[in-house]
């Protein structure tokens, strides 16, 4: 007989986002005695406010260029026109379904399940809703939220969350920031048929994507038709009626029915009661963690966005499959952060694995292989936002392919296949013994015969 079980649960996580969903579940699996807190929404920012709700907006936008280019193939569609109700409609309907699955999945592997706020009331207690519970470990999984810049007026600007609650598309908007949802969130609404301007602080949007491929993503969204400001950042917002009038750093200003911060997210650890558990913090609010993601204090641990590592919802499940594995599996395993594949799904999107050529460069000799075309169908339409860039960075000592980088139709599904060669160091003579699939973009991934360059000669010498 084993001995009496001195806490209510093995495990307790709260937050049931992407992280905490998949660790609870699979814990559970192993057999764990586990509860979950979730004070908002299951799914968490992924399914509700994040990743599904913005992809099927992006979707649809892209329908109205897909309406556009088809008269160019003979097609004659009349004026294309957008109804947001209906867009909210079927996208609220999809969030919910899945919302709810992610929920009912818990219950049907024998999680319990809190639909409540928990904070830490000790090391191994927590103040869930009105209860009061005891776990033998706790993984905090309370993911992030958006930062609104501290500046006169800022209550008069929205937060990505409020795009999914807009009952109308607004008809000028001002997108302040130029990381992955400034980007997503100023092309889509754009394409859906709002005029945008999209400002942000430094001369390229981007940061830590590969340069070349930040210029042509500037330039790609130019094209098309969006105002860029880059190098401005607001200091106050004033109201004139509805309008919402802007001042940048520059002293320039700007009109808008909506402003949208999209300047950055912090880790979600006000009022979890981490001083009453005795975790501490890095700077900037993230759980401080080590390489098994336990915090100073041995059992209890966190994983996904309040770790503020790469912050996308493929890791943030990974860290949590592992760590189920690790603590309650035969299996002890850590989620790799090298090599994670990304993408920004603007119009054409972009995607991205492994180093970039600035990375590479200061590393050692590296060669650089880049093709830039127009697509097959835009030779047709004739477009001239739609050019497509592909670009490979190769060791070049060894020929290992250290990076990807694409912007262009499909990238994000082109890129998922060549991450497989990048994360496992195949070569560029592997890529080029592989046949393409002809007529695609893909192809050109293993058809890139000559260098376009050779970089990082300098580093070599350094080391
Ligand atoms: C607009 C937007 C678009 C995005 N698009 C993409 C994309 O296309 N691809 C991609 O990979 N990533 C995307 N991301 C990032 C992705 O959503 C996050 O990386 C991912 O959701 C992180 O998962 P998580 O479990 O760490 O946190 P979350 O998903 O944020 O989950 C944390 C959960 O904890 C709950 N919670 C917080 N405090 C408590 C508490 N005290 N008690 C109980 N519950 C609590 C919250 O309500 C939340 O549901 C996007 C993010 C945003 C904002
Ligand atoms: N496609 C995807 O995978 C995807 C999509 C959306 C979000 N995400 C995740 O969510 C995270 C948060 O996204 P995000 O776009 O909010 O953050 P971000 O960190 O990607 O970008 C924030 C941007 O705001 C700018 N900024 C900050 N303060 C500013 C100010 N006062 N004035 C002007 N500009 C300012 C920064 O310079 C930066 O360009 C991302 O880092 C990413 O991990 C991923």
């Amino acid at each position: 007989m084993s001995a009496p079980h001195p806490h209510d649960f093995d495990l307790f996580v709260i937050g049931g986002g992407s992280a905490g969903v998949r660790l609870a579940r699979i814990a559970a699996g192993h057999g764990a005695k586990v509860g979950i807190a979730e004070g908002r929404f299951w799914g968490g920012t992924c399914v509700n406010v994040g990743c599904v709700p913005k992809k099927l907006m992006v979707q649809a936008a892209e329908y109205g260029e897909w309406a556009k280019d088809a008269a160019a193939f003979g097609w004659h569609l009349g004026e294309a026109t957008h109804d947001w109700p209906t867009l909210v409609r079927a996208r609220d309907m999809e969030v919910a379904r899945l919302s709810g699955i992610y929920g009912r999945m818990l219950g049907g592997v024998g999680v319990q399940t809190f639909e409540c706020y928990a904070h830490f009331t000790g090391p191994h207690e927590l103040k869930v809703g009105d209860r009061t519970v005891t776990a033998n470990r706790i993984v905090i999984a309370v993911g992030g939220s958006p930062i609104r810049p501290d500046i006169p007026g800022a209550e008069h600007a929205l937060i990505s969350d409020d795009l999914f609650t807009l009952q109308e598309r607004p008809r000028r908007v001002l997108m302040i920031g130029g990381g992955y949802i400034g980007l997503e969130f100023a092309n889509m609404l754009h394409n859906l048929g709002s005029e945008v301007t999209l400002a942000y602080r430094q001369q390229l949007p981007l940061r830590g994507f590969d340069h070349e491929l930040r210029e042509v993503a500037a330039e790609s969204l130019a094209a098309s038709g969006l105002t860029i400001l880059p190098g401005e950042s607001p200091v106050e917002i004033t109201l004139s009626g509805e309008t919402r009038i802007v001042r940048m750093a520059s002293g320039k200003v700007v009109e808008a029915d909506a402003v949208f911060f999209a300047t950055g997210r912090k880790p979600a650890t006000k009022g979890l009661g981490l001083d009453a558990a005795g975790v501490n913090c890095r700077e900037g609010a993230a759980i401080a963690v080590d390489d098994d993601h336990a915090t100073n204090v041995p059992h209890i641990y966190a994983i996904g966005d309040v770790t503020d590592r790469v912050n996308l919802t493929p890791m943030a499940i990974a860290v949590g499959h592992a760590l189920a594995d690790t603590l309650f599996g035969s299996r002890p395993r850590h989620a790799s952060y090298e090599n994670v594949p990304k993408a920004v799904f603007i119009s054409p999107p972009m995607a991205s694995v492994g180093l970039t050529e600035e990375e590479a460069a200061l590393r050692g000799p590296v060669e650089i292989y880049t093709s830039r075309f127009t697509p097959m169908r835009h030779t047709i339409t004739r477009r001239t936002d739609r050019k497509t860039l592909m670009k490979l960075v190769v060791e070049a000592e060894t020929g290992c392919l250290l990076g990807a980088h694409m912007l262009g139709e499909e990238a994000p599904e082109i890129m998922q296949g060549i991450a497989v060669a990048v994360v496992n160091r195949l070569t560029k003579a592997q890529l080029d013994a592989t046949i393409g699939i002809h007529p695609t973009a893909a192809e050109e991934f293993v058809t890139m015969r000559v260098a376009t360059r050779r970089v990082g000669e300098g580093a070599a010498k350094a080391a």
